[in-house]
């Protein structure tokens, strides 16, 4: 029997995304929001992306759907199921393999009844039957494919969101903040579906404010700080006071919870146009020396999960 070799279904290296801005005239200036992010997902694997807003999450999603503004300039290597994930091959994945769930119900078209656009994405089998099958499994109700979006609630909505992601049947699935504006059962059941869609084989990057909520359904988490990560954790490193957690802001993050003392980080995430020289952290961090100021971190493996401190043990 040949060995089997396991392949990540997403592998995102050294992924950087700049912006060029013309300010005025001919003056043209440039500033990279991401830079140095590492990141893999694999079948069956739910992973949740944290990090304060303007991190680069949602960019980091549209990067790897090949939907970033043509201001945008990526470098760095996406793979999809082991191979380069080129912009042809996005724009043969995106909607099908490759699925977003998007951070605003805003991206329904107005005008457009839902059960037409949710059809729109079905990739196989009996278009009408397809619908009413993933309308079931979210419980929308059958009359709901006739609605308009305005004449949706918000969870409904979102519900709609994630039919229309999930109803072609994808490999990845790539869900941007899901759960904003929830109640409490209504998260927990959406999350449920995302751990679902995994345990069936999926990958699942979800993107969320809610570290908290995402914990029982994620097998791992990756926190963003200033445009790349900082450390990737099995979810169950975030428990007690936070001491299994590698990098002083993922403790931090995890402090700053209610329930664990809501201890506030002083200062803010610098800006990407003024970004402090080595760690990009070290300006807040409570742990930082001289040496930490020298130049960046890499990311590098610890306690079976990866981190960009160099005082970390
Ligand atoms: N089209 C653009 N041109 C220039 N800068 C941009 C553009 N889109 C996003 N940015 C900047 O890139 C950074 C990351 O934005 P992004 O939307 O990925 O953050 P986020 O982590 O998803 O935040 P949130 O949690 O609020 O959704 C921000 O500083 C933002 O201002
Ligand atoms: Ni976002």
């Amino acid at each position: 029997m040949p060995q089997t070799i396991h392949v990540p279904v997403l592998e995102v290296n050294d992924l950087s995304v700049a912006f060029t801005r013309y300010d005025r005239g001919l003056r043209q200036s440039t500033v990279e929001v991401i830079r140095n992010l590492h990141l893999t997902v694999g079948r069956g694997e739910l992973l949740a992306v944290v990090g304060s807003s303007g991190s680069g999450k949602s960019l980091l999603a549209h990067a790897i759907l090949g939907i970033l503004p043509d201001n945008a300039a990526v470098s760095g290597t996406l793979r999809y199921e082991g191979e380069p994930l080129t912009p042809a091959r996005q724009e043969a994945l995106r909607g099908k393999e490759i699925a977003l769930v998007p951070q605003s119900v805003n991206f329904l078209d107005p005008l457009m009844r839902v059960g037409d656009q949710v059809r729109s994405s079905v990739r196989e089998g009996d278009a009408d039957a397809e619908v009413r099958r993933i309308f079931d499994r979210y419980r929308l109700a059958p009359g709901t494919e006739r609605r308009f979006p305005f004449q949706l609630s918000g969870g409904m909505a979102r519900r709609v969101l994630v039919s229309t992601a999930t109803v072609g049947g994808p490999r990845l699935v790539i869900a941007d903040e899901p759960t904003p504006g929830l109640d409490p059962a209504a998260v927990r059941e959406t999350l449920s579906r995302f751990r679902e869609l995994a345990d069936e084989g999926c990958a699942v990057l979800l993107i969320t404010h809610d570290i908290e909520s995402v914990l029982p359904f994620a097998d791992n988490v990756a926190v963003f700080y200033a445009g790349t990560t900082v450390e990737t954790a099995p979810a169950g490193d975030f428990s007690g006071d936070g001491a299994r957690l590698r990098h002083p802001y993922s403790r931090a993050l995890w402090q700053a919870l209610p329930q664990n003392g809501f201890s506030p980080i002083p200062g803010v995430q610098p800006h990407p146009s003024a970004l402090p020289p080595g760690c990009l952290f070290a300006p807040r961090c409570a742990a930082a020396g001289t040496d930490c100021s020298r130049e960046r971190p890499e990311m590098r493996e610890l306690r079976g999960g990866t981190v960009r401190c160099i005082h970390a043990t």
